[in-house]
């Protein structure tokens, strides 16, 4: 793949691009309250008086969502920082009770990490994490429900968020898209965000300059709140061509915040960026530092599950897998689970390879069509493995197989009981065979006669009259083992 380059009247431009990840912690409750955190309920049912920012009320941290964030630095290899400090970031919005979000600032819970994508054809790049810090989430303002006034929801109010930062390391509207789709399959493995982007549970927010190859970095704009990959990538696409306009043009970016509108396909300004001076952070009075030992760290550590990387690795390098493959199933957790399952039931590694063909090519196929997930499968792995090891013992042939495939799942049947009601075991023995073979042999002269000058390709006809003399239930490994030395004299 070339680089991606937007072209300017006058030369070249590169894009940087840089993501701060919003992702909803899973935790039963808020980061400094006990209250729910369940999506879904029913407006302000699910806030305490700290969420409301009572007067007097106190916040308390909750060790959970502190241990989520840990694991998730573990998942992304990063530096864990055993103190931390929580910060009161002050900005005023009728969303937000308490005049301040309790976020981190000099001292985040997680520092330095990598995120490694996967570009295809086996393409790979890192991508550098800045950091990952812990705040409060803010309530959510309702323009939709009164012609004059705007409802506030405080559900959300104080739902612990990880703010995953990445290093200006991106240089493609693919880049940004890949990242975001890694860092969702990762927070989906270890179970720290369900990384559901249409119901807000990961939003990004997507830094945007561009630069002439090889100059130093331009100014960024910051396009707040994006909630779909897709709209990250056109965001950025649109963002990159509106500055290389305004630089061609011989004008100068300012930094500020802009919101993107997919229905018009262009960003507007929202405010002039603001510095961090203006948030007036400070350490907030009411919390300790956060502080936790190395047996803390290592038992996030023992609790995280095999990472897709290395999921993947496996399967290629033990099991054979391809890597196309490989990585289409690690990058649900879902469908790695599902091959693993199958492959347990088959009880036999060497037919991994023949085993993700199937789920890839003819699972996925009617999931598909079906418009369902591999959750949701009428067959199940067990019963998948009964399939395929029909075909492994020669009753059936892969072709046979399809269609029995197609009528487990439409019914929900097993293997077995299918073939048996439509006798559609193939006939794999020798001495029926051979006689068909002898007759064809005999009927066809002129054709042998061909094949023993030369033209073996002939070996397809033989096989394709044995096929149509049994109905198709020839075992075709059979017949050409029969046919081979008949033909050869
Ligand atoms: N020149 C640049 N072009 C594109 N992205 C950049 C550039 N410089 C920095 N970035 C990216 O901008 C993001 C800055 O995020 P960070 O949270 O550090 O600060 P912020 O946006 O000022 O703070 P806030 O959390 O209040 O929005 C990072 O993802 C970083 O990689
Ligand atoms: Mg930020
Ligand atoms: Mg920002």
């Amino acid at each position: 793949m070339s680089e991606y380059r937007i072209q300017g009247a006058t030369g070249d431009f590169e894009v940087v691009i840089g993501l701060e990840v919003h992702a909803q912690v899973i935790s039963k409750s808020k980061l400094f309250s006990g209250a729910a955190t369940e999506f879904g309920a029913e407006p302000n049912s699910q806030v305490s008086l700290v969420d409301a920012a009572m007067p007097g009320m106190l916040p308390t941290i909750n060790g959970e969502c502190v241990r989520q964030a840990v694991r998730t630095g573990l998942a992304l290899g990063a530096q864990i920082n055993k103190f931390s400090v929580f910060d009161r970031k002050n900005y005023f919005y009728a969303d937000l009770p308490q005049g301040y979000q309790i976020s981190q600032f000099k001292h985040p819970v997680v520092g330095e990490g990598t995120i490694l994508l996967d570009l295809g054809d086996g393409k790979t790049k890192e991508v550098g994490v800045e950091r990952i810090h812990l705040e409060q989430d803010a309530g959510k303002s309702m323009h939709d429900q009164h012609p004059q006034f705007t409802y506030v929801d405080l559900n959300r109010s104080g739902v612990a968020l990880m703010e995953i930062v990445s290093k200006p390391d991106m240089r493609s509207p693919e880049e940004a898209g890949a990242y975001l789709t890694k860092l969702r399959t990762i927070l989906r493995y270890i179970g720290t965000c369900d990384g559901n982007m249409e119901q807000g549970s990961m939003r990004a927010d997507v830094n945007v300059s561009v630069r002439r190859p090889g100059e130093p970095l331009g100014t960024r704009c910051e396009i707040k709140n994006v909630n779909s990959i897709r709209f990250v990538r056109q965001a950025i696409e649109v963002e990159a061509r509106r500055q290389v306009d305004i630089l061609e043009d011989g004008g100068e970016i300012d930094q500020e915040t802009r919101l993107f509108d997919p229905n018009k396909g262009e960003t507007r300004s929202m405010r002039s960026k603001e510095e961090a001076h203006d948030y007036r952070y400070f350490p907030d009075p009411d919390l300790l530092p956060v502080e936790f030992d190395d047996a803390f760290v290592d038992a996030a550590r023992e609790s995280l599950p095999e990472l897709p990387d290395d999921k993947r690795k496996r399967f290629v390098d033990d099991l054979g897998v391809s890597d196309y493959n490989a990585s289409v199933l690690v990058a649900e957790k879902e469908n790695a689970d599902y091959f693993e399952e199958l492959l347990a039931k088959l009880g036999n590694a060497d037919m991994a390879k023949k085993a993700s063909n199937w789920v890839i090519s003819d699972l996925f196929g009617l999931l598909n069509k079906a418009g369902k997930t591999i959750s949701e499968s009428p067959v199940s792995p067990e019963q998948g493995a009964e399939l395929l090891g029909l075909i492994e013992d020669g009753t059936i042939s892969g072709r046979t197989a399809k269609d029995v495939f197609e009528e487990m799942f439409e019914t929900g049947k097993n293997a077995a009981v299918i073939v048996d009601e439509k006798g559609l075991k193939q006939v794999s023995d020798t001495g029926e065979l051979e006689k068909i073979i002898d007759t064809i042999i005999a009927a066809n002269p002129g054709q042998v006669e061909q094949y023993r000058a030369g033209k073996t390709k002939l070996i397809g006809f033989f096989v394709g009259q044995v096929m149509k003399e049994t109905g198709g239930a020839a075992n075709p490994g059979v017949v050409n083992k029969l046919l081979q030395p008949k033909l050869d004299g």
